[in-house]
């Protein structure tokens, strides 16, 4: 564990340098870890533990598209793609990764396979949380613990083909082989982590739940919205609205955010735009605010997790989100950036 100051804030972490690879080999090498599901995180963290040499296998329904993929990405049926009571059964680390809403289906199944001293891990906080509303209870007798990458599970394999790392938090809900630790944090280094931070599962669903509806996925799709809405009101071409709303954050100035926080991005900006931004800043903090208050407050409650599992349990779930991607893709706003990315002369054909 590494003592290191966040803010003046000291937190132990797990870096690669203290935990490397071959200690995580050496803790995993009597394991077999089954990854269970294979949508978005299954293959990014499957792919990245075969690669760094773990023996990994894949439970998934057969006759899926998921099933065929993980055939495409190398494994085998039979050797290393079981169904899923198959793979359940051989595991010894069983990788919880269906959506949320399908690990309560599956969980008296997956209980089953749940025999002493076998770990389960899940990716989230949400099923062990809010198991008055997931009825997900382990056994005593099993490990229970996560590592949550923060970010999507395509980021998590691309990073790790890039020589990088997604940081993910790690948690120990229950341990009952003493081993608990070593075994949470070897996995976390064999999936692709750049650090670990750890957390509990109620800090880790509470604050993932809030920065995906808030920041990263909804109130930027808000804020996007309004921004561009008013410059199209007033007069301005989609080409502008789009540019000045979207595009030159993504590709000019989140990438020098992202390198050297804030202030650096800017001041590789002119005065007059430094002056207007540290003049606005806090009245959108201020707007704001209330609003991520509500939302915590949503999700603390239940609402957040209740509204998940009943509308992702329906039998026509993905249809239905589908629709709701569908609207944004085709809003106006989308519809031109759609455009712009085309107009990338890296995008371009016969680009030089
Ligand atoms: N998507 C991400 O990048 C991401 C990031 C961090 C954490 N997580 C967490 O990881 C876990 C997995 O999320 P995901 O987004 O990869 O899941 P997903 O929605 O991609 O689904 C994973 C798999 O579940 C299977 N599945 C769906 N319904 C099923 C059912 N009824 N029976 C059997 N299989 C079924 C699908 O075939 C798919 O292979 C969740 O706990 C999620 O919160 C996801
Ligand atoms: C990738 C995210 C948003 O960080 C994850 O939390 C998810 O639920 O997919
Ligand atoms: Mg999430
Ligand atoms: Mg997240």
């Amino acid at each position: 564990m590494a003592k290191l100051n966040f803010g003046g804030v000291e937190e132990n972490v797990v870096t690669r340098e203290e935990f490397p690879l071959a200690k995580a080999q050496e803790v995993l090498k009597n394991e077999t870890v089954a990854v269970i599901g294979y949508g978005v995180q299954g293959p990014g963290q499957a792919l990245n533990q075969r690669d760094n040499g773990i023996n990994v296998i894949v439970g998934q329904r057969k006759n899926s598209k998921s099933w065929d993929k993980a055939v495409a990405d190398g494994f085998v049926p039979g050797e290393t793609l079981f169904d899923i009571e198959e793979a359940l059964q051989r595991g010894t680390i069983i990788c919880y990764l269906l959506s949320d809403a399908a690990q309560i289906a599956l969980w008296p199944t997956v209980k089953k396979y749940l025999t002493p001293g076998k770990a389960l891990y899940f990716s989230h906080g949400f099923g062990i949380t809010f198991n008055e509303q997931t009825g997900i209870i382990p056994p005593a007798d099993v490990d229970v613990f996560l590592v949550a990458p923060k970010g999507s599970g395509t980021s998590l394999r691309r990073m790790f083909l890039q020589g990088r790392g997604l940081n993910s938090s790690y948690a120990i809900f229950q341990d009952a082989t003493g081993k608990a630790k070593e075994r949470v944090i070897a996995l976390g280094i064999a999936v692709g982590s750049g650090y670990l931070f750890e957390t509990d599962f109620k800090k880790e669903v509470y604050s993932d739940l809030t920065g995906e509806r808030g920041t990263l996925m909804g109130a930027i799709q808000g804020i996007f919205a309004a921004q561009y809405q008013v410059l199209r009101d007033k007069g301005h071409t989609p080409s502008e609205a789009f540019n000045e709303t979207v595009e030159e954050l993504t590709q000019s100035l989140m990438p020098l955010v992202a390198e050297n926080g804030m202030d650096w991005m800017y001041a590789n900006c002119s005065t007059t735009a430094q002056r207007g931004a540290l003049d606005w800043w806090k009245k959108f903090r201020d707007a704001t605010a209330p609003v991520f208050k509500e939302l915590y407050e949503s999700v603390a409650t239940g609402k957040e997790s209740q509204r998940s599992i009943d509308s992702n349990s329906q039998p026509d779930y993905r249809e239905k989100l589908e629709e709701e991607l569908k609207e944004l893709r085709e809003s106006e706003m989308w519809q031109a950036g759609k455009t712009v990315r085309s107009l990338r002369p890296e995008n371009q054909a016969g680009k030089a």
